[in-house]
């Protein structure tokens, strides 16, 4: 289990993550939401080891742990089969098991035999992503971070992903700790939804659920959330007064200009 008890990050500018309790047990899915410079990434650094609480105590009780990025991190000069190899080699198996396995995965995210053999410049965004995923799978994982990995992708793309991502962590039982800032896929993904207020920043909100793929499902899940005023705060965007020139705006009703 990862346990945050109490954490609080301060840099030299100030505080960003503050009284951060936090559990993701085993097997579970755990999406972590809130908006952009709120700490999310930071929290994940925390987690991996590379930061250091402040204050408070984290405890990390996964073994492997592996980390998904927002951008792929491919090695240029390396073809699909070697990059999603790479964290077997460096822990030293065997070339012919680490091609195997790679493989195996690869094939299974929709790679042909030719695919395998390509370098990152002649795979898509999309395949460039899903051999980051296998990097980070390959290694069998107890825990894997990700860091908002399907956010430079278009929305089927990362509806396939997401799907992907669900379907490998339950089959092998994967503990994950997923970043993003798109409460949708959040509703698809989690087990268990945690919403960080903007910095410095708290757990404000903590839902467990069934992930959803019906589109309606997805729509009133997130709806639902919304409507607790502690996500909504956390989450919409600050209302920025609209002076219509004509026809007043009905956001104009909601979010008077300031002193008015
Ligand atoms: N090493 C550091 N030193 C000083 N400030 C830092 C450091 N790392 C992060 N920060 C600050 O912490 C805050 C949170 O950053 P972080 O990248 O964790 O946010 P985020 O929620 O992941 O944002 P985004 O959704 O845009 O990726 C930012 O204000 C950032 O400038």
């Amino acid at each position: 289990m990862l346990s945050f008890n109490g954490v609080r990050l301060a840099f030299a500018d100030g505080v960003v993550l503050d009284q951060i309790d936090l559990e993701v047990r085993a097997g579970e899915l755990v999406v972590l939401i809130g908006r952009s410079g709120c700490g999310k990434t930071t929290l994940l650094r925390l987690a991996a080891g590379t930061e250091q609480p402040s204050a408070g105590t984290l405890r990390n009780g996964f073994a492997n742990a592996s980390m998904v990025f927002q951008e792929p991190r491919l090695l240029p000069w390396a073809d699909a089969r070697d990059n999603a190899a790479f964290g077997l080699k460096a822990r030293g198996d065997a070339r012919a098991e680490r091609h195997a396995t790679a493989a195996d995965i690869l094939t299974r995210f929709g790679f042909s035999e030719c695919d395998l053999g390509k370098r990152p410049a002649a795979l898509s965004g999309g395949m460039q992503q899903r051999v980051a995923i296998a990097r980070a799978l390959a290694v069998a994982p107890d825990l894997v971070l990700m860091d908002e990995p399907f956010s430079a992708l278009d929305v089927g793309l990362r509806q396939e992903l997401q799907a992907l991502v669900r379907r490998e962590v339950e089959r092998a039982g994967t503990a994950v700790l997923f970043v993003t800032h798109d409460l949708a896929e959040a509703v698809r993904l989690a087990d268990r939804i945690v919403v960080l207020s903007p910095r410095p920043s708290r757990v404000v909100a903590e839902v467990s659920q069934a992930p959803a793929s019906d589109p309606g499902d997805i729509y009133e899940a997130a709806a639902a959330l919304m409507r607790r005023p502690e996500v909504a705060a956390a989450l919409a965007a600050p209302l920025r007064p609209i002076r219509a020139a004509v026809t007043p705006s009905p956001m104009a009703e909601v979010a008077p200009a300031a002193g008015e």
